[in-house]
């Protein structure tokens, strides 16, 4: 686990402009989809078409030079797609997230604001290693700081309990581990097709080649 690496990258100014922009998209009657089943009021980035300026930018120019690094042993060197989403807190709304690990390799989570009290984020182990043996540490997020994680270590979010919390998320993942193995369900993929990176894993086309000329 890695934080504060973003410190000086991720303004304040864009901190806002970027909440302003999904609570505008939240605003619309436009069909949306949530992240996934864990979090209720979140939006995915793609639907708001910020992947291609944005998210796989950020991730290949910046992220994955500091993830070739940190985590070869997870991917960290082969990250080819990711599923990128902004996660809402909030009294009334979601004030928590249980302990969980991602469908990711390694995960990339930006504190955007707005103001709220409590609210920790908590790591445990990687999801491998017996609860039993897990001891759990605290990390209090604060607004424009990021934070680089292995997809594995398990992790969840501590209730706030007072204002609005929102965080970029940026599942990364690598076709060449998971391909292998489903992080999620440990076996090897049968995979169904879909449009955009799906769950990142990918299929091998095999072609046969013949002479032209017969
Ligand atoms: O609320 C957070 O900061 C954590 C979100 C998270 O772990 C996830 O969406 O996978
Ligand atoms: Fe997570």
């Amino acid at each position: 686990m890695w934080q504060d690496l973003w410190k000086s990258y991720i303004k304040k100014m864009f901190c806002q402009d970027f909440i302003q922009e999904i609570c505008h998209f939240e605003s619309t009657d436009l069909p949306k989809g949530r992240p996934n089943t864990m979090n209720n009021y979140g939006v995915l980035l793609n639907e708001l078409g910020f992947n291609a300026q944005f998210v796989t930018p950020l991730v290949q120019d910046y992220v994955t030079p500091v993830t070739r690094l940190l985590y070869p042993e997870c991917g960290g060197t082969s990250l080819d797609s990711h599923k990128a989403f902004v996660v809402k807190y909030k009294v009334g709304e979601d004030l928590s997230l249980a302990y969980h690990y991602d469908n990711a390799e390694v995960t990339l989570n930006v504190s955007l604001g707005k103001e709220f009290t409590e609210g920790s984020l908590y790591f445990g182990n990687m999801r491998w290693v017996p609860l039993h043996e897990t001891a759990c540490s605290e990390y209090m997020h604060k607004p424009t700081f990021a934070l680089l994680h292995r997809g594995q270590h398990m992790h969840g979010a501590l209730p706030i309990s007072s204002g609005e919390r929102y965080n970029l998320i940026i599942w990364m993942r690598s076709s060449q581990v998971r391909n292998k193995r489903c992080p999620m369900c440990d076996q090897r993929p049968e995979l169904v097709e879909t449009v955009g990176f799906g769950d990142g894993f990918t299929q091998e086309k095999e072609t046969v080649n013949v002479c032209a000329t017969l």
